[in-house]
């Protein structure tokens, strides 16, 4: 089965409202509509710009999807600060990032609040990123497929076949991320060919062979097609090259498989 491959823009803590709107527009008015039949393409805003992105997504009718960047484990409640999935599901969000290397360092989250979220997004009728990579000590010591895998598995227990198949993995290793450090599309696709198999191996082929699986890390317009054309890497999870209109859509067009817009 051909996956159809997903970028989504992880804009992290940039963009107020008014340069969300500014970005999105420039992305819905830059690729053409015909793009879409060959790549899905998502943004993650901050929190606070997910109000004003759906608003200009419903009137203009954009095949853009959009998404958040967490989400809390609670449905609602005394949890000061959080966001939650009924919260982000009324805002029409499509996607959700769980367990992004950066929440798990700054805000050391653990693969059992990670695994928590996940479910929270699922029950919400959200599909979560999850995110699994590891840091430059671990390859180094020639344990990232083992690290990966673990992480895989704890932030997907106790699911359902079913929902794992609602589930895109990102693999993201922490070393690559914002660094312009690009891994190798050989190493990429060992460690997300590496993650399919434990797919199959814990919930089936059919389930594997569904389930997309994103590179993420310094990915640019420039690595992205040598990046996507690995057997096992069904798209791009984009940090900094997603918060410029023109280079986001130029990665998105070549994800397509080209032309240049
Ligand atoms: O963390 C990332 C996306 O979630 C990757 O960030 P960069 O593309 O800036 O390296």
């Amino acid at each position: 089965m051909a996956r159809k491959p997903l970028v989504a823009g992880n804009w992290k803590m940039n963009l107020n409202h008014l340069e969300a709107i500014a970005l999105v527009q420039k992305i819905a008015f830059a690729l053409p509509e015909k793009y879409y039949a060959k790549v899905d393409v998502a943004v993650l805003p901050p929190f606070t710009d997910i109000r004003s992105v759906q608003t200009l997504v419903d009137a203009d009718k954009l095949s853009l999807a959009y998404g958040a960047q967490d989400l809390s484990p609670q449905d609602s409640g005394a949890f000061t600060g959080d966001i939650s999935g009924p919260m982000l599901a009324k805002l029409g969000c499509s996607f959700v990032t769980v367990g992004h290397s950066e929440r798990r360092a700054i805000h050391g989250e653990t693969d059992e609040l990670v695994n928590k979220k996940v479910k929270a997004a699922l029950k919400h009728g959200i599909t979560p990123i999850l995110c699994v990579g590891e840091e430059l000590a671990v390859r180094e010591a020639g344990e990232h497929l083992a690290h990966t895998r673990d992480q895989l598995i704890e932030g997907l227990k106790g699911l359902k076949t079913e929902q794992v198949q609602a589930v895109v993995i990102a693999y993201e290793p922490v070393w690559a991320i914002g660094t312009g450090k690009v891994a190798t599309a050989a190493d990429a696709e060992e460690v997300c060919k590496s993650l399919r198999g434990t797919l199959s191996e814990k919930y089936g082929d059919e389930v594997a062979t569904a389930v997309r699986v994103l590179y993420g890390g310094s990915v640019k317009s420039g690595n992205v097609s040598e990046l996507v054309a690995a057997d096992n890497i069904d798209g791009a999870l984009v940090g900094g090259a997603s918060l410029d209109g023109e280079e986001f859509t130029k990665l998105c067009a070549l994800a397509a498989g080209g032309p240049l817009p």
